[in-house]
């Protein structure tokens, strides 16, 4: 029933507040649950749809939990937790429901898992989660609609992930975490988010060593306790108001944006004629020369983040030239390339590679966001095109992204969020 209206042409100038990391912030939930005693207060939380979602579904299994939306914090007192199942309605609008698995082992013994959500981007597996539950000790039943798990005390184990997947990482150090013995992780995920979720985890007690190195290390302990701890900044926020000033030749502060955590990002911006300046603590983004077409190629952390190669796929729009995109972890994220061209974009797909034929302008038309990433990108394209651009489906791009339409209009654009009366999400 969401959805966005941008009218184009306005140059983005003034400051933008970045808010905590969804990707960080979920698991972080899920690891609150697995404290049995006390509060524990989460802060820098963003006000967005899936943070409401991981709410309804901890107070499901029992917690009791205050997000205070205008404080931007959470608390939540998971002493005592009363159902191991993860309800379909509520676990299936959001990826990170799979979070909630360790803390119901831990604490009920077994996890019944009723629907994963996330957004549509082709095949999205959990066979290495659940490899390493099996592995750790736990029984796993995978049924058509149903998916329990049992666990009377995991043990700890020599794990291994086939690629470094970020909910699975974390799911596994969760999961080690309380487990008898040592636990070992090759090849595990590198994302900043990631480290976040371990230094929260180690606040509550937790044994964690090698974050960041692809190989970690977990020494079981007997209790995890309630800890307060503020979210780090969204990377994937700050490139999307990065790109927001990339792609109307404007000039924004970035506050609470960190440059090292945007990685190859910026170095791809850079190399497309946007310029980068850190002032302290705040991010100086902007673009005045013609955009310079780009090759990217996503991976996992420190690779391009693949959640930003659609608002790039946007700016290559613009750029004086033919772009490349190799997309490599996730098989069906290419739907945004039909809504561009319904803009006026030439947008090329075959497999897993995108050429984009730039500069072709973009004019505004009625179009439909397909995922969280592919909905922000069809707001940037809509800043860019001359007249109006309708972005259906606009649920989508609250799960993840907060008050978006206020702090693009701090910004000068013009960008309106709307409850529409058709049946769209
Ligand atoms: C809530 C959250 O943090 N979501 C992020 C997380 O999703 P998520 O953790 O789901 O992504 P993964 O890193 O697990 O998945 C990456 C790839 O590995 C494959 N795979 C993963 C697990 C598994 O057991 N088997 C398997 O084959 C997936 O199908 C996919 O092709 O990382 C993605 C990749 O950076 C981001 O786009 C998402 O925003
Ligand atoms: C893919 C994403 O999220 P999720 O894993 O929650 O579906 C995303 O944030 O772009």
């Amino acid at each position: 029933m969401v959805r966005y209206r941008v009218r184009g042409g306005n140059v983005l100038r003034g400051t933008a507040f970045i808010q905590g990391a969804k990707n960080a912030v979920l698991p972080m939930i899920g690891a609150a649950l697995l404290a049995a005693e006390g509060r524990t207060v989460l802060r820098n939380v963003p006000v967005i749809e899936d943070v409401r979602r991981a709410v309804e579904l901890a107070q499901a299994v029992g917690a009791k939990v205050e997000f205070h939306e205008s404080e931007r914090t959470l608390v939540i007192d998971a002493s005592r937790l009363t159902s191991p199942v993860l309800p379909a309605e509520i676990a299936r609008r959001f990826r990170g429901s799979v979070l909630f698995v360790p803390a119901l082992l831990h604490r009920l013994g077994e996890a019944i898992i009723e629907g994963i959500g996330g957004c549509n981007l082709g095949s999205r597996n959990l066979d290495f989660h659940y490899l390493g539950y099996k592995r750790l000790g736990a029984m796993v039943d995978e049924g058509e609609a149903v998916i329990h798990i049992k666990a009377g005390g995991l043990i700890g184990a020599p794990l291994y992930l086939d690629t470094p997947s970020h909910t699975g990482t974390e799911n596994l150090i969760m999961a080690a975490s309380l487990a008898r013995g040592t636990t070992v992780i090759e090849n595990a995920a590198l994302e900043p988010e990631v480290l976040d979720v371990i230094t929260m985890l180690t606040r509550m007690g937790a044994r964690i060593r090698g974050g960041g190195t692809g190989f970690i290390t977990v020494e079981g302990v007997d209790e995890l306790t309630a800890v307060e701890h503020t979210v780090m900044p969204d990377r994937l926020d700050a490139g999307v108001f990065a790109m927001a000033a990339a792609i109307t030749g404007g000039e924004v502060s970035l506050v609470g944006a960190s440059l090292e955590h945007l990685g190859v990002v910026r170095w791809k911006l850079e190399q497309m004629g946007v310029e980068f300046e850190t002032h302290g603590a705040v991010l100086q983004v902007r673009r005045n020369r013609p955009l310079r077409p780009i090759n990217v190629i996503t991976d996992t952390y420190p690779g391009f983040a693949t959640d930003l190669q659609s608002p790039l796929m946007t700016v290559a729009c613009l750029a004086e030239g033919s772009s490349y995109i190799h997309e490599r972890i996730f098989d069906g994220r290419f739907a945004l390339a039909g809504e561009l061209n319904k803009m006026g974009a030439n947008v090329e797909v075959e497999g897993s590679r995108a050429v984009v034929h730039g500069p072709t302008p973009l004019h505004g038309t009625e179009v439909t966001a397909h995922d969280l990433r592919s909905g922000i990108a069809l707001v940037l394209a809509g800043l860019a095109a001359e007249g109006e651009t309708t972005i259906g489906s606009g649920y989508l791009i609250d799960r993840g992204h907060a008050a978006l339409a206020q702090r693009m209009q701090a910004l000068g654009a013009d960008v309106v969020r709307e409850i529409s009366t058709s049946d769209e999400g």
